[in-house]
Formats: structure tokens, sequence, C-alpha cells
């Protein structure tokens, strides 16, 4: 995969140099996902924070190269991704505007979209995205905005580098919001329900570390088991429940707490 940069010449996967305009939950994630696929090494990511000194050892802990600040990072790489809170997203860019020029922007800022950015960054390259945490073990969902304003080398490139992370799924920009809350934010709420469940087997007397152990185990086989077979999930719920038997005792007991609506309600409480 090949985009321009800056001085006409062309970046390839393997030689793209990757910095980190943010270094915390989400961009640390991202880096140990790419670091793990050994397709671009450690060396060739960067990264800047506020606490330099934080940095540095986070930087050390993974190998990734450190920079003091924004403008030195964007000299020193060929992509840039935006992983600061999205309040900070604008203070932290434009001063560097001029820099960016030339160089494809991955924003994974909550609420950042193309039109967004264009206001603050016209005639840059940039796109909107939403990763999830599991893109840290490759296991991630990548939602980007089909609107952006890269070449379509610098395209290629950004899908390159996101897809090794997971799943990436292109939507309308109507859609980014609603699409990257319920893949952002549901990690969140499945480590819950994993919680929740591991409570549940320890207060029946299975060990903690072996409780936590089955339950993701239960929640990786299922969601692989719907992806690979296409399966409704109302049949996979149905093909667990014999008549008169223990699984739809247990789904009666969450219809009666209204898990479906709690569910529906936290994506609606955030997307109001
Ligand atoms: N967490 C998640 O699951 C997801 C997060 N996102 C998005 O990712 C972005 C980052 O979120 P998250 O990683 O959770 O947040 P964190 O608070 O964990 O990380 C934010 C990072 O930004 C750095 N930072 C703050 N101010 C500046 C600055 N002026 N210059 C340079 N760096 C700065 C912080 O530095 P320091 O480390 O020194 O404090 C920190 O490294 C957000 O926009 C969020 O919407 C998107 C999808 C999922
Ligand atoms: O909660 C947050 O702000 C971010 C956005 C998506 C997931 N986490």
């Amino acid at each position: 995969m090949m985009a321009p940069n800056r001085t006409g010449n062309v970046t390839r996967i393997d030689t793209v140099q990757v910095g980190f305009i943010g270094f915390g939950n989400m961009g640390r994630a991202m880096a140990e996902g790419l670091i793990r696929t050994e397709a671009i090494s450690a060396g060739r990511l960067y990264a800047c924070a506020s606490d330099y000194q934080r940095l540095a050892e986070r930087a050390e802990s993974v190998g990734i190269r450190p920079r003091k600040d924004v403008a030195s990072l964007v000299n020193s790489v060929d992509m840039i991704v935006v992983a600061v809170k999205p309040h900070v997203v604008e203070q932290v860019l434009v001063p560097v505007a001029k820099q960016l020029v030339g160089k494809p922007i991955i924003s994974i800022a909550a609420g950042w979209s193309c039109a967004d950015l264009e206001r603050i960054l016209p005639g840059t390259n940039h796109l909107s995205s939403m990763p999830n945490m599991p893109v840290a073990v490759n296991e991630g969902v990548i939602i980007c905005e089909g609107e952006h304003t890269l070449t379509e080398r610098q395209d290629k490139l950004a899908r390159s580098v996101l897809s090794l992370l997971g799943s990436v799924e292109d939507v309308d920009s109507s859609l980014l919001a609603a699409a990257g809350t319920v893949s952002g934010c549901s990690p969140a709420f499945v480590a819950m329900m994993i919680e929740a469940l591991g409570d549940a087997a320890v207060k029946h007397g299975v060990p903690r570390e072996m409780a936590y152990r089955i339950t993701s185990q239960t929640f990786a086989g299922t969601a692989r088991l719907q992806l690979e077979s296409g399966r409704h999930p109302a049949i996979m719920k149905d093909a667990v429940c014999s008549p008169g038997g223990s699984t739809i005792k247990g789904v009666s007991a969450l219809e009666a707490a209204g898990i479906r609506s709690a569910l529906i309600r936290a994506i609606d409480a955030i997307e109001a």
C-alpha cells in the first residue's frame, strides 16, 4: 500500500511511521494492537502526551518513541492518529495546522466528524473514525466515516493500518455517532456483564479466575458463532433453551429485569 507524502515520495505500510497525539487508553490500545501484528514495529510508532515523564515511561515499556510536543511528533511521522479527548482536539491541532498539510490524519475523537475537522483544519487530509478497545488484541471494530478528505492512496494506507486492528466498517456521516457508540462504548457494557456473571459464578462456588475465564470465553465464542454462521440471535437463544429446562428460567428472569430495554436505553442515553 502506498500514499504520497509531503515530498511527493510514497509511504508504504512496511515503512510508515505512525504518530499518536495522545497516548492514553485508546492510543495505547491501538499501538499495542499494531505492535502485536509485527506488520509495524514499535520503533515506527511515535507518541506525545501532556505529561512527558509518564509518556516516556509508557513508551519505554512498549518500545515506541516519545516526543516532547505535538510539533516534533508531526515532523517525525507520515501518518497521525488524533487520540486526545474531544474537548482538546482543536487546541492541539490548530497550532500545527500548516505542518499537517499533506499528511493523513486519522481522528478517533468521539464527536469529531469530517465537517468538524474541515472547519478547524481546512485543506488537510483527514478521516474521522471510532475504534473500540479490542483493537489491543486485533479484534476491534473501527467505524470510519464515508466522507473524508484523504487522497485515494492515503485512504488505502489508512485502511491497511486500521484493518490490522480489526474489522473496518464504513458508514454514512449520519450514522457515525450511532455506529461508533454501539461499537465504541459496548466494551464497557460487555465487561460489566462479564463481571456480573463472574460474580454469579463465584457466588455459587466457582473460583474467581475460572469464573472470568469461562464467562469471557462464552462471550467470545457466542460472538464468533454469530459472526461465522450469520444466525439470527433469537435463533441462537432458542437453540440453548430446552422446553422446561434451565436456560429458559434464566431468560425469563432477565426479561423480568428488563435486560433488552436496559441495553437499548444505554445507547439512547449516549445518543440523546
Ligand atoms: N477509551 C475508549 O474506549 C475510546 C476512546 N475514543 C476516543 O479516543 C480519544 C482518547 O480517549 P482515551 O484514550 O480514552 O483518553 P485518555 O484520557 O486515556 O488519553 C488522552 C491522552 O491525551 C493526552 N493529552 C491531553 N492533552 C494533551 C495535549 N494538549 N497534547 C498532547 N496530548 C494530550 C493525555 O496525556 P497524559 O497521558 O499525559 O494525560 C493522554 O495521553 C477520545 O477522543 C475518545 O473519544 C474512541 C473510541 C473508544
Ligand atoms: O466514553 C468515551 O468518551 C469514549 C468514546 C467511545 C468510547 N469511549
